[in-house]
């Protein structure tokens, strides 16, 4: 096959014909280096221009501009032909898709067509000789080859071996953190770009009036590594042994395509790993049953483990403990505690939860989880109980951090670690404890309070949800509350007297409102996070949740703190009329329009029913503020267009980020809309001419 390499020069050229009208052609290494800035400024520069091919991508999958092609040998592309797979192709490149984190490029297909090939563990600024794995309609899947010099510019060496290996749990441990966080924030943009543009075209939004905030990175280089309070590893039986990667001496790494085993071979140490000078990978055949494996689900493979030691995401008392059991269960996977195979269902060992925290002393928690199926018999029962045991004994009593150590029980065949019942097999407690102090990064005058050191404290049972880094998850309510309203209430400017007196607002009739606080409703409020960072600074608050544990959390949660003004309701926000519940449990939203609608829900986003449900309240009650908080911005783009076209008198003000979860191409999203001034007393939006029929709401 004879490659030709087109880079950079005629598509830098066109970036240039797009910044400056006039086309300038580089030499292909000033093009490699300039080409990403290029990219950046034009976008920029002419935020809604996108060239035609473009246009069929989903919002955020950004386009490399440098490319080349692989010309000739079986299928390569003519020009009226997508590449196919088997294919090899030398490809640049630029950008990272959207929530796949696949690096983007463009292939050449002629002078004029090109397609884009998703490259699987590429990063933007290199070059890569790769693979056409998969093709679909609009674009083609590639796998890595190799990594061709020079070196990109965003590359920086991986902290984890298993990323190596092929762990699917981080995808950007080799790009530098300030590129992760910038192509984040870009793709978040073009979402909301895209957004704009279609509500701009009916009328319905401008994007010169969004403000646009800057990107709330981690903490450089603390925050990176060590972050995640809650980790689920996988007990099975199908192990996938990767194939050795290669690096040279200069540091430069070829990732190779993990390879499926299907059972633990003679050459694999406990872990799965490779003994040294052992590189050749049997072939599947053996007996699948035979295999243990603990650690991470290799990406887009249910039923095959990879065994992980060392996750470099969670703290190092937690990778003891992985590896303390892992050493206590593999010599019993045979006998008394097989490892679940997710094909077959048989098995007893299903997942472990490890979960950890920081109370209020700064100490740190810890939360073991061992979810299993019923036990087959009182010994595999007492096997189970005996491995609680030792964890406790080693971590327990040698204060460690170890609180509990809990057996979740689930006859379920989905992967779901979670148990119809639990059981308590070590510890005097069945949560741990995690103290937030968002007012630390809120930039007002309330900083001074005491508050801001206390914290609130949130007790955390094994199936509740809590947002999974708390160090962002301080930062992510501290944005929260800048951007509610509240901090500028007369009442609540600061924390106030009534607020640290908690007796003093629980108020529970309409009669006692006197107009001096807020009403705030939060919409999928898990263990009550948002809720309580709120109700220092608000009059009543009532949270709505799915999840029965969750919503006890928030009670005692509310209780530990002190709260008396916050009602927490476990309600299906799928199904049930959100005003009926609302006017049910918040008796003063019936007189007084709600004063912040909080909602943060899961990636799925918010059901049609409740955005109807909103936008459909009578004009007197209509929730003045909006925060909606998505780890998901496709599906909030999606709610907010859906909203904002049924509310017209809703302005979308700012959007806001917050990156929770470094070297993944998962990032928050805080958008923040207000009661537009130019909608009139009755509902009518100047802009759109649209009105508002009080007939659409009924409770
Ligand atoms: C992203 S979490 C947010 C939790 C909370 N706001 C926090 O900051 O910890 C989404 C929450 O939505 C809840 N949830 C999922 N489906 C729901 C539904 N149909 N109705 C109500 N809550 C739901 C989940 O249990 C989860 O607690």
């Amino acid at each position: 096959m004879r490659t030709e390499i087109r880079t950079g020069a005629v598509l830098v050229e066109r970036t240039y014909v797009s910044l400056f009208e006039r086309p300038v052609s580089l030499k292909p290494a000033f093009a490699r280096v300039l080409s990403p800035i290029i990219y950046r400024a034009r976008v920029w520069q002419r935020p809604c221009h996108r060239s035609r091919q473009t246009r069929h991508f989903s919002a955020g999958e950004r386009l490399s501009s440098a490319t080349m092609v692989a010309t000739d040998g079986p299928g390569a592309p003519s020009s009226q032909k997508s590449p196919s797979r088997g294919l090899l192709v030398e490809l640049a490149v630029e950008s990272l898709a959207h929530g796949t984190g696949m690096g983007v490029s463009r292939l050449q297909l002629s002078e004029n067509e090109s397609f884009v090939v998703l490259v699987h563990n590429a990063i933007p600024g290199e070059r890569v000789r790769a693979r056409i794995i998969r093709r679909k309609r609009n674009h083609a899947e590639a796998i890595v080859v190799e990594r061709l010099d020079p070196p990109s510019m965003f590359a920086t060496a991986p902290l984890c071996r298993h990323f190596l290996e092929g762990c699917g749990g981080c995808k950007f441990q080799n790009l530098i953190y300030t590129k992760q966080l910038s192509e984040k924030e870009e793709q978040v943009r073009d979402m909301y770009r895209a957004l704009l543009r279609r509500l701009e075209t009916d009328g319905l939004a401008s994007e010169a009036s969004v403000e646009f905030l800057p990107a709330v990175g981690a903490t450089v280089p603390t925050g990176l590594y060590a972050y995640r309070n809650k980790m689920d590893f996988t007990f099975g039986t199908r192990v996938w042994r990767p194939k050795p990667n290669t690096a040279d001496d200069s540091g430069k790494v070829t990732l190779r395509q993990g390879r499926d085993t299907s059972t633990r071979d003679e050459n694999t140490v406990s872990s799965g790993r490779k003994r040294p000078g052992t590189d050749t990978a049997p072939e599947s055949g053996e007996d699948m049953r035979t295999g243990f494996a603990l650690g991470l689900h290799v990406p887009r493979r249910y039923d095959k483990v990879l065994c992980i030691e060392d996750c470099a995401l969670q703290i190092d008392v937690a990778n003891e403990i992985l590896r303390f059991v892992e050493r206590h269960c593999r010599p019993l996977a045979e006998t008394l505690l097989p490892p679940y195979d997710l094909v077959e269902h048989v098995g007893f060992l299903r997942n472990l939860v490890i979960r950890t925290a920081q109370d209020r002393h700064n100490q740190t928690q810890v939360m073991v989880n061992l979810v299993t199926s019923p036990p087959a018999d009182a010994h595999q029962q007492a096997a189970l109980e005996d491995v609680a045991a030792a964890l406790w004994k080693a971590f327990g009593e040698t204060n460690r951090g170890l609180v509990c150590v809990l057996q979740n029980i689930t006859s379920n065949r989905s992967g779901v670690a979670v148990g119809e019942s639990q059981r308590r097999l070590a510890g005097t407690q069945d949560t741990i404890e995690q103290c937030l102090r968002p007012l630390r990064h809120v930039r007002s005058r309330i900083q001074t309070s005491s508050w801001s050191e206390t914290g609130i404290n949130f007790q955390i049972s094994a199936n509740s949800f809590f947002q999974t880094n708390p160090a962002q998850a301080e930062r992510l309510m501290a944005v929260v509350l800048e951007n509610s309203g509240l901090l500028e209430q007369p009442s609540v400017g600061q924390v106030s007297p009534a607020a640290e007196s908690s007796a003093e607002l629980a108020v529970s009739s309409p009669q006692a409102r006197q107009d001096t606080g807020a009403l705030v409703v939060d919409l999928f409020c898990g263990t009550g996070t948002i809720a309580l960072c709120l109700a220092p600074f608000a009059e009543q608050v009532l949270g709505l949740e799915l999840v029965a544990s969750a919503v006890d959390d928030a009670r005692t949660n509310a209780r530990l703190n002190a709260r008396t003004n916050t009602v927490f309701q476990v309600t299906d926000l799928e199904k049930e009329n959100l005003w009926q519940v609302i006017f049910r449990h918040l008796p003063l939203a019936r007189q007084h329009p709600v004063d912040l609608l909080v909602m943060d829900p899961p990636r799925a986003g918010v059901h049609p029913r409740q955005l109807k449900a909103i936008a459909g309240a009578p004009p007197a009650l209509r929730p003045r503020r909006l925060v909606y908080v998505s780890c998901n911005p496709a599906s909030q783009t999606r709610d907010l267009d859906l909203l904002l076209r049924d509310a017209p008198w809703y302005r979308l003000e700012k959007v806001a980020l917050v990156d929770q979860f470094p070297h993944t191409p998962h990032i928050e999203t805080v958008a923040v809309l207000s009661l537009s001034h130019e909608a009139d007393a009755n509902g009518r939006h100047k802009a759109s001419g649209s009105t508002e029929e009080s007939g659409r709401y009924s409770i």
